[in-house]
């Protein structure tokens, strides 16, 4: 450790307890954290010594964010050394012309969206979590969120990002242009990589427009199918900036544990929360006009949409504020996509599996459902104990992985494998591509110190 607190000072090598327990581990939450030290570099040379004199010694490590993450991408239980980004956490180098701006890994998701308002400008890959996340983070894993339907994931606002590779290079990659086509396109590589090709240390991120006063619509349909009518129908019209669903059941923990009403009085199976841009009330025209199409086709039930930026973000919270009701009964969660068109069918299949042979399981849906991306979680029965829930959740997770893989989906959608998934990822990806991503780590990390034991195995 003497070397280690050579680089980066004696106050930035942290072994106590409680440090190694915050930073050993994310919202995964499984596995018991157990780094040797974490390390807090306040510079890019610093992390390039870092990671020299690891690669010398053949010592692990864990590049480490907001560690929100849910697939254990961030968890360092063997003895790793956590290379924490906190105090990369500068925003510089605004360009109003490119409409991009520079941030340190270790920029809250939150603080660059805060900048970007400043500047009359919008981030928009948005998500519970921002407020802790990291920029670093987003982009080892590609984060996705609620907006993905109209501005894509993470990967789709990186211009520029500077890797720290397994051996101490420096990689500039990219560097913020619009057009770059000489040759392969390595950031494309590094972003939801999960830390395993290498330390993102730095990223030159764009920015948009702000949107004009965004509506939110909540409406209740019938059924999975109806819902996807009622996508299609806007879509067909209106430039939908978010396209989420939730069920009944999603709908009754979140107003009884949250202190929300109910978006309306009548009870429907599902829910579906659209956002639109408003600049001028024909688009609102426009909105009213298909919601009253869809009640007419017997789609939806019934409705409501924001009179205020208020009450849109209340609507808001009715999707949003899921995940966090529900970790109370410690879930079983799973994190799944298939095509869109697919979903009802491929709900419907994993929800009879599971009914079949747990009828007792309560079934939590929701997620972003524009992307193909439904959120699976199943509460724990109180009389269960946790051993016996987390063993029959292992035998619902390999029947849901086949039905993944008979659909050609994906078995993460958006939350990453890490150290969670990867006895799946043969579900989505052919031992051939599985074999190609182990030669690229390869050529990042000959040593194999990144991030060992994430996504697959060496
Ligand atoms: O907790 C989950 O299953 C999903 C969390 C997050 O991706 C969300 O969309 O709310
Ligand atoms: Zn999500």
């Amino acid at each position: 450790m003497a070397a280690f607190v050579t680089i980066v000072g004696e106050a930035r090598v942290l072994t106590d307890e409680s440090a190694c327990e915050q930073y050993g581990l994310d919202w995964t939450r499984f596995y018991a954290p157990d780094p040797s030290a974490v390390l807090l570099p306040g510079s890019i040379e610093e992390v390039q010594d870092i990671v020299r004199l690891a690669a010398k010694h053949k010592l692990a490590i864990v590049p480490s964010g907001g560690r929100t993450g849910l697939s254990a991408g961030a968890v360092a239980a063997n003895g790793e050394l956590v290379l924490a980004l906190d105090r990369l956490n500068t925003i510089s180098d605004f360009n109003p012309v490119d409409r991009t701006v520079r941030c340190g890994a270790g920029v809250i998701t939150e603080q660059l969206q805060q900048f970007a308002e400043e500047q009359d400008l919008y981030y928009p890959v948005d998500f519970a979590s921002a407020g802790s996340s990291q920029i670093g983070g987003n982009i080892a894993t590609n984060a996705g969120g609620i907006k993905v339907i109209k501005h894509g994931m993470t990967r789709d606002w990186v211009a520029g990002l500077k890797l720290v590779t397994g051996t101490g290079e420096l990689l500039d990659l990219n560097r913020g242009l619009m057009k770059n086509n000489a040759g392969y396109d390595l950031r494309q590589l590094a972003i939801g990589a999960e830390g395993t090709l290498g330390v993102v240390v730095e990223a030159t991120m764009s920015l948009t427009r702000t949107p004009k006063n965004l509506a939110v619509l909540v409406l209740g349909a019938p059924d999975m199918q109806a819902i996807m009518h009622v996508l299609a129908t806007f879509q067909s019209e209106i430039e939908l900036s978010a396209f989420e669903f939730f069920s009944e059941l999603a709908l009754e923990k979140v107003v009884a544990h949250q202190d929300l009403p109910r978006p309306f009085e009548t009870v429907c199976d599902y829910y579906a929360l659209l956002e639109f841009e408003q600049p001028d009330d024909q688009a609102m025209d426009d909105a009213m006009r298909l919601f009253e199409h869809c009640m007419e086709q017997g789609w939806v039930y019934d409705g409501t949409v924001s009179q205020s930026l208020a009450q849109a973000q209340n609507l808001w919270r009715l999707r949003e504020d899921i995940s966090e009701t529900i970790t109370p009964w410690t879930p079983y969660k799973n994190d799944i996509s298939t095509l869109i068109a697919k979903v009802p069918d491929f709900l419907a299949e994993v929800e009879a599996v599971v009914n079949k042979h747990y009828p007792n399981f309560e079934i939590v849906w929701f997620g972003h459902i524009g992307d193909g991306n439904v959120h699976l979680n199943i509460l724990k029965p109180e009389d269960l104990p946790i051993d016996e829930f987390k063993i029959q959740c292992g035998e619902v997770s390999t029947w849901v992985f086949e039905i993944v893989q008979r659909y050609g989906g994906s078995v993460s959608a958006e939350h990453g494998v890490g150290l969670l998934k990867k006895e799946y990822l043969e579900y989505s990806r052919s031992p051939v591509e599985i074999e190609m991503m182990r030669g690229i780590k390869k050529v990042f990390d000959p040593q194999g110190i990144m991030n060992p034991g994430k996504i697959f195995d060496l």
